[in-house]
């Protein structure tokens, strides 16, 4: 039978695999060698130009409190069968370690670490699959809702998704990463309690079937509520809800504030176009109208090229499922790890795909940015010990493509980590959700537009020093020769 424990530690939210591989390094005592993991994704989503970081905030809550419990002990010993010294040594684990990242909010590209975790081996380890899945989902959200930025500007973008979402904590995490992708307010209360998101919100068509018409739901909802945003495509946009909800306003006059109508059905275009006019002759020219349904990038930039009148956008499904694109694939890769001697030694994982093979050793990532302009060149890994900054004439060359260069003169090289965990303690301290949503709209600001085009945007070059790209090819080669020397015996 399934056994009741005290608590929901989120130290066992990791795979099985991690805490057998991590009872292989302390049986070998190999556990407590150095090692540097990195957190990055290979190609970006939506087949968007760009992310933007999100998940930093419940990442260091989870490393704070990484400690597993007496119930994960007992869970560990009796159900998965652990053996007793196993378990008394894990009780003694905690995060020590240090961890570099780039902020919340920061614009950030394929094949670049968005984290780097340097701990003893079995923490890096065990901590793989929860950072994976924070990470993975929060900046997904939070690209897909730039996008959607991207295309609406300046009207009002309200998240709706909390009803549609993949369970609870991706509705709250996810509106919360979508507010940092610069949208503006949600419709789940709760985020709103905790994280401080504006809320907002209409009425459902409920309200209207249970009054039985729009007149009386109007009235009743207009007795409680000063500021009203009435649906009005219960029965018919035209001909009853939209007359009915100005003839409503009319007669409470002052007593309310006729904020909005929301469309939630049939061609938002020409209704919202409609709505706009009627609205005007009515003497509401500041009414508002708010529009959803199925809504996200494509459609929103297909209803403004038809001239669509709206002001405010209700976003749920599309945007809080990442409906067309539900998994960012991060992938959190061993680069370095301290051999016999004490001394850090590279590792890498080959594929047959060049795009897959992993960049060992300790690095550092540079945002080169155009003193003249102000705008990025590109991002430039290299190793921990360069320092691109001293170099008056710094080649940026394509990791794969090495034909693809570029030589930039009079550039400042912005290091886009920075330390936010010290020996296990936490160093950062976490912004206000608004300086992270404009942290996001600052550094998309140092992007030419042609990255940032919804549609077959320019691929933004993330290049690699020739130290490290030589580096790489010298691994790849020490790769080889082991695996010829194995095969010959
Ligand atoms: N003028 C338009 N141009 C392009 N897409 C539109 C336009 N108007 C609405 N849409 C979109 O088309 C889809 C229409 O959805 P659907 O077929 O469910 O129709 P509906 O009118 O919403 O019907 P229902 O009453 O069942 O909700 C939605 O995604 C909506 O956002
Ligand atoms: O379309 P989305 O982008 O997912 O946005 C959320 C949807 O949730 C509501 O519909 P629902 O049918 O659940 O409830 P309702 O009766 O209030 O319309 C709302 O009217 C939106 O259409
Ligand atoms: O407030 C609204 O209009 C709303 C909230 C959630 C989902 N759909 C609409």
């Amino acid at each position: 039978m399934q056994k009741h424990y005290a608590d929901d530690s989120l130290v066992l939210h990791t795979d099985l695999y991690q805490i057998n591989m991590a009872e292989a390094y302390w049986a070998d005592g190999m556990h407590e060698r150095k090692a540097v993991f990195e957190l990055f994704f290979r190609k970006l989503p939506f087949g968007n130009g760009y992310a933007i970081f999100a998940g930093l905030e419940r990442v260091l809550d989870y490393l704070r409190n990484f400690c597993f419990s007496d119930s994960d002990l007992e869970y560990l010993r009796e159900e998965v069968g652990y053996r007793e010294d196993y378990i008394e040594y894990l009780k003694t684990v905690r995060f020590t370690g240090n961890v570099y990242s780039v902020v919340e909010g920061e614009v950030v590209f394929q094949n670049e670490p968005l984290l780097r975790i340097e701990a003893p081996l079995v923490e890096g380890q065990l901590i793989e699959t929860a950072l994976l899945n924070i990470v993975n989902y929060q900046t997904l959200i939070a690209t897909k809702a730039s996008r959607i930025k991207q295309i609406v500007k300046d009207e009002r973008v309200m998240e709706f998704g909390t009803r549609r979402a993949q369970e609870m904590d991706a509705a709250v995490w996810g509106t919360r990463a979508a507010f940092i992708g610069g949208l503006e307010a949600t419709s789940n209360v709760r985020a709103g309690k905790k994280f401080g998101i504006p809320v907002a919100g209409t009425h459902a068509h409920s309200l209207v079937q249970a009054y039985k018409n729009e007149y009386e739901a109007f009235h009743s909802y207009a007795k409680r509520h000063k500021n009203c945003v009435f649906l009005v495509d219960t029965y018919d946009t035209l001909k009853s809800g939209l007359p009915i909800a100005i003839q409503v306003a009319k007669e409470l006059g002052d007593k309310i504030n006729f904020e909005g109508i929301r469309l939630d059905s049939g061609d938002i275009a020409f209704l919202s176009k409609e709505a706009r006019k009627m609205l005007d002759e009515a003497g509401f020219p500041n009414t508002k109208i708010v529009v959803s349904n199925d809504l996200d990038e494509y459609t929103i930039l297909n209803l403004k090229a038809q001239g669509a009148r709206v002001d405010s956008w209700g976003i749920g499904t599309k945007l809080i499922t990442a409906y067309d694109q539900p998994a960012l694939g991060a992938v959190y890769k061993l680069v370095a790890i301290e051999n016999d001697h004490g001394e850090m030694e590279d590792t890498i994982k080959i594929s047959g795909n060049a795009e897959k093979v992993t960049t060992p050793g300790l690095k550092k990532v540079y945002r080169i940015i155009d003193r003249e302009n102000g705008k990025s060149e590109g991002d430039y890994i290299a190793m921990h010990d360069e320092d691109p900054a001293s170099e008056k004439r710094l080649k940026m060359f394509h990791p794969v493509h090495t034909y693809v260069s570029k030589f930039v003169t009079n550039f400042e090289a912005v290091d886009i980590h920075q330390q936010v965990v010290k020996d296990g303690e936490v160093v950062y301290e976490n912004p206000p959700l608004e300086e992270m949503q404009e942290h996001a709209r600052n550094s998309l600001s140092l992007l030419w537009d042609e990255y940032k085009r919804s549609l077959n945007p320019e691929e933004y070059p993330v290049d690699l020093s020739q130290k490290c790209w030589d580096n790489k090819m010298r691994n790849i080669q020490e790769v080889r020769d082991v695996i010829q020397h194995y095969s010959r015996k």
